[in-house]
């Protein structure tokens, strides 16, 4: 699947720029376009992989090139002023080539979060392509002001958009390291999630590797559906072609190795089922009832040996029963120098999601705290300025 893809705010455009890596190392071709949106300079000047000219700094009017400082307000006031800049940008792409828009921010924080949703806005306006969110939100311990702006961009930017994927830092946050290195262990697992879905969608790259049954497209774009909130597990297991993976675990699998060393299908199936299983139930990008799901997509990638139509069918079969719905679609994506075998659950349309509740009492009482404290320092301001009153 060929993406334009826009990193808004600090957040977005690190992993705007780890998307940008992924994709010319590995040579998928999802991004067909890139720009980065900042109101900060010094974020913008950071980036590695985003072209200087396809990086563009909004609303110095309003903040100098100083960012928003945590302020949904000004990251929305700065989007406004230069959307037509942003507009600029993204003209210089040939839209003839783009399946789809993906904006990327953290929702935590002012540019990103703020500036978001009136972007998507304006993209749906313009543009016949779907228009797509990557919303990260904050780690819980992050605390009340980060956690009340996400709810707020989490309701404006899933209006905005056909999908809001969501991914949450909470459930991925790193123990003890610093946050830099915290973070940068975060956006690889984001990025092993998001590029692999996408890829699988980008079929040119797969030259003559046809699939068994691709997932292009038009699969994603249709599971995505043109609204609602997605949440997405993935789960991996290394494969060795060469015949040193035919340990205990195999053999309790019941499976086997024929002369040339490669799995049999039995034990292609079992693998693949039970990876799907452990995305579907492990830890999701956004912890939620999987049986809220509107609409599934399985993926299965990994050696062509490793991939079989039984195994996909059986693991179809088996998320149908788990989401309860019955629009569950499923393909395979064959990477002959792969060495790991991988299933990637898409849940688009969750309705039943606690983390998401949690995030809105958080932001309930930090307002109400707010409040509060606003009144009271108001009050003590006065008592602390009055002058020559206090013997009245
Ligand atoms: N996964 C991930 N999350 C990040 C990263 N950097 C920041 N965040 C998250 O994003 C939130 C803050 O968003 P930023 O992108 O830094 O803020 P901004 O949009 O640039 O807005 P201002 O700094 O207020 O101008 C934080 O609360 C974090 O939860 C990162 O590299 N990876």
């Amino acid at each position: 699947m060929k993406l334009a893809m826009i990193g808004f705010g600090q957040a977005g455009g690190k992993i705007l720029d780890r998307f940008l890596e992924y994709d010319s190392s590995r040579g998928t071709g999802i991004i067909g376009h890139a720009i980065a949106v900042n109101s900060a300079k010094a974020d913008l000047m950071g980036l590695d992989y985003v072209p200087n000219e396809n990086r563009v700094l909004i609303g110095q009017s309003v903040v100098k090139g100083h960012g928003a400082g945590t302020e949904p307000d000004l990251g929305e006031k700065c989007a406004r002023e230069d959307l037509e800049e942003i507009q600029s940008a993204i003209d210089k792409m040939v839209s003839s080539e783009i399946d789809a828009f993906l904006i990327i921010a953290g929702l935590g924080g002012g540019t990103g979060s703020g500036g978001s949703p009136i972007l998507a806005d304006h993209l749906q306006r313009l543009y016949v392509e779907p228009i797509y969110g990557l919303g990260i939100l904050p780690s819980r311990d992050e605390g009340g002001i980060y956690n009340r702006n996400a709810a707020r961009s989490f309701q404006s930017f899933a209006e905005s958009v056909d999908n809001l994927l969501v991914f949450d830092n909470d459930a991925f946050k790193t123990g003890g390291e610093s946050i830099g290195e915290g973070y940068a262990e975060i956006n690889d697992e984001i990025i092993t999630r998001f590029g692999a879905l996408f890829s699988a969608g980008e079929v040119e790259a797969l030259g003559d590797n046809v699939a068994e049954s691709v997932v292009d497209a038009s699969e994603i774009i249709n599971t995505l559906g043109e609204h609602g909130i997605t949440s997405i597990g993935y789960a991996s297991e290394p494969v060795d072609p060469g015949g040193g993976n035919s340990g205990l675990l195999d053999r309790l699998r019941g499976g086997s190795k024929d002369e040339n060393g490669f799995s049999t299908a039995g034990d292609a199936t079992n693998r693949i089922t039970s990876l799907v299983r452990k995305a579907t139930l492990g830890k999701l990008t956004l912890q939620c009832e999987v049986d809220s799901t509107e609409r599934a997509l399985l993926l299965v990638s990994g050696p062509p040996d490793a991939l079989n139509r039984k195994g996909i069918d059986k693991a179809r079969k088996w998320l149908e029963d788990q989401t309860s719905c019955m629009e569950v679609r499923a393909g395979d994506y064959p990477l002959p120098n792969e060495k790991k075998v991988a299933a990637i659950v898409v849940l688009a349309g969750v309705t039943d999601v606690p983390r998401v509740k949690d995030m809105q009492r958080m932001a309930i009482e930090a307002e109400e705290r707010s409040e509060e404290l606003r009144s009271q320092s108001k009050d003590n301001l006065e008592d602390l300025i009055q002058y020559g009153d206090d013997e009245e």
